[in-house]
């Protein structure tokens, strides 16, 4: 899996690459720009438009200066360079991409001060001010610059980074920041690029190759992860020939009130196609036609308001709790039940984290290393409101370890807080996928494979992903707006399909 680094990482992962492949610098600098080159020429191949490159003296500056270079190379000759000279400092890569481009007799205009800014008619802005060396918030000249670009009408491709932008930790509220419509990122994507606070200054991410070790990559210490498929392979256990409904366990749904029977029906569905090996609903007898005739194939429990349920919980491999299933004393009577009688993991949503929010005490006796899937709102009431998600996932962290759960935290780029303090981010999923019941067949799915003895991470990893593909693959090559939560669940079995070769 991709380790997501903090910048000082990213400093690290550059030094250690420039001694050990080796390379030097300004070649790595050089390597950097040509992937940048190589992606933009791709996807913009008017080489009449006219493009503007702002610079700064830093070397996310070098890399612009480069990439100023290297367009000309490819023919993009209308091209204007600028580079904001706003303090003393200039990198020795800088400087030295400063000198080739001039060798190459491509002309550049140096800005002095924020007051005195070019008007700008270009159709294309390439953003190289700053990138992961920000440490400050924008001021003064900067600012000044990085504002009057964010009202022109031009398409705006930063270079790593948009410059004001923070890598990683608390965004300001008041943050001056460019806003790219596309951000063309080096070897990983940065991990505050992954949170909703980064949409208002990213319409779209790239990540290009830059080749920084790999061996350095292994090993780094870091607490983010990035879920690609080739993960998803390695976790993904194909169907062995002699296996039969035993080999993958028996699933209880306990969800549902008579007015909320659909996220009951969707959560047991999905847990069904998800390939439990039985999946037993826990409902109320006046959801009984509806399930018998939306998934026969479920078998079921009666649940009656005013008492606990007679459920044989040793026959039960895992359980799902909460879509639909209410906040009121029963749902915490049926949680405490659980709690003193079920010791395997289980999956905690909805309803019950509502409740549990208000039982705080009650989190800490779930089974150990049982998953909850809160989304934001659920997550703040459970561990208290945050004022951004790069504080909600330090909190994920540490509730995590400290309760021995798995918070899935549902988002874009949903995030699976594990015991052992790591934060995985999911890659799949989109928009089209917004709609009320997704986080029921969320539910449905991880309990079917914790009832198919998938570890309990794996179960969280697994399951995020498939649900957001399964999305991906109906709703990406139609352009869909939406796909309606009982799609997925009869896509699933084909996105499983497709991992068992
Ligand atoms: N060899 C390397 O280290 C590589 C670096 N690369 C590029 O280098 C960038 C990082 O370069 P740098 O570390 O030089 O940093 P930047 O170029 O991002 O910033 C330059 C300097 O600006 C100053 N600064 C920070 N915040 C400021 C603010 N708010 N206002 C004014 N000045 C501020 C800092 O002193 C910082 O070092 C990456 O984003 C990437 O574009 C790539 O070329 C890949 C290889
Ligand atoms: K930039």
């Amino acid at each position: 899996m991709l380790p997501l680094l903090v910048s000082s990482q990213i400093r690290e992962a550059d030094a250690y690459t420039i001694a050990n492949e080796p390379i030097s610098s300004i070649d790595l600098m050089e390597r950097a720009s040509k992937a940048f080159v190589g992606w933009f020429v791709n996807h913009f191949q008017d080489k009449e438009q006219a493009i503007s490159v702002y610079c700064g003296t830093g070397n996310n500056g070098g890399d612009g200066l480069a990439i100023a270079r290297l367009l000309c190379e490819h023919s993009f000759c209308n091209l204007s360079v600028f580079v904001a000279r706003f303090s003393e400092k200039a990198t020795a890569n800088f400087q030295t991409n400063l000198e080739r481009l001039k060798a190459a007799n491509i002309q550049v205009n140096e800005l002095t001060s924020g007051a005195e800014l070019p008007s700008e008619t270009a159709e294309i802005i390439i953003d190289a001010l700053l990138g992961s060396g920000l440490n400050k918030p924008l001021a003064g000249d900067y600012k000044k610059l990085v504002e009057h670009l964010n009202t022109i009408d031009a398409t705006k491709v930063a270079v790593d980074v948009p410059t004001g932008f923070y890598t990683e930790g608390d965004i300001p509220d008041d943050a001056t920041v460019l806003k790219a419509d596309l951000v063309i990122t080096f070897q990983l994507p940065k991990i505050n690029f992954l949170l909703p606070e980064s949409a208002a200054f990213m319409h779209k991410c790239e990540v290009v190759q830059i080749g920084l070790s790999q061996d350095f990559l292994c090993q780094v210490d870091t607490t983010y992860y990035y879920i690609e498929e080739q993960d998803i392979r390695q976790i993904y256990k194909a169907r062995g020939r002699f296996s039969h409904k035993g080999t993958y366990g028996h699933a209880l749904i306990i969800a549902g009130k008579d007015e909320t029977m659909g996220a009951a029906l969707l959560s047991s569905s999905a847990c069904a196609h998800a390939g439990a090996g039985l999946t037993t609903a826990c409902i109320p007898q006046r959801g009984l036609t509806a399930l018998n005739s939306y998934q026969p194939e479920v078998m079921v429990v009666l649940r009656e308001s005013d008492k606990l349920p007679e459920v044989d919980w040793d026959k039960f491999t895992t359980i799902g709790v909460g879509p639909g299933i209410g906040k009121g004393d029963d749902t915490l009577a049926l949680l405490k039940a659980i709690s003193e009688k079920f010791n395997k993991p289980i999956v905690v949503d909805a309803d019950a984290l509502n409740v549990l929010a208000g039982n705080n005490e009650l989190l800490a006796k779930l089974p150990k290393a049982s998953v909850i899937t809160p989304h934001m709102k659920e997550f703040d009431r459970l561990f208290g409101e945050h004022k951004n998600w790069w504080q909600r996932l330090q909190t994920a962290k540490k509730k995590a370890i400290e309760l021995g759960l798995h918070i899935i935290l549902k988002n874009d780029f949903t995030i699976t807080a594990a015991p052992n303090g790591k934060l995985y981010f999911n890659s799949t999923g989109n928009p089209a996928m917004a709609s009320g019941g997704m986080g029921d067949v969320l539910t449905g799915i991880i309990t079917a494979l914790l009832s198919q003895t998938y570890s309990p991470l794996h179960a969280c990893l697994l399951g995020v992903y498939l649900h957001g593909k399964a999305g991906d693959e109906l709703a990406l090559p139609n352009r869909m707006q939406v796909v309606l939560p009982g799609a997925i669940i009869k896509q699933l079995p084909v996105t499983m399909a497709k991992f068992n070769s």
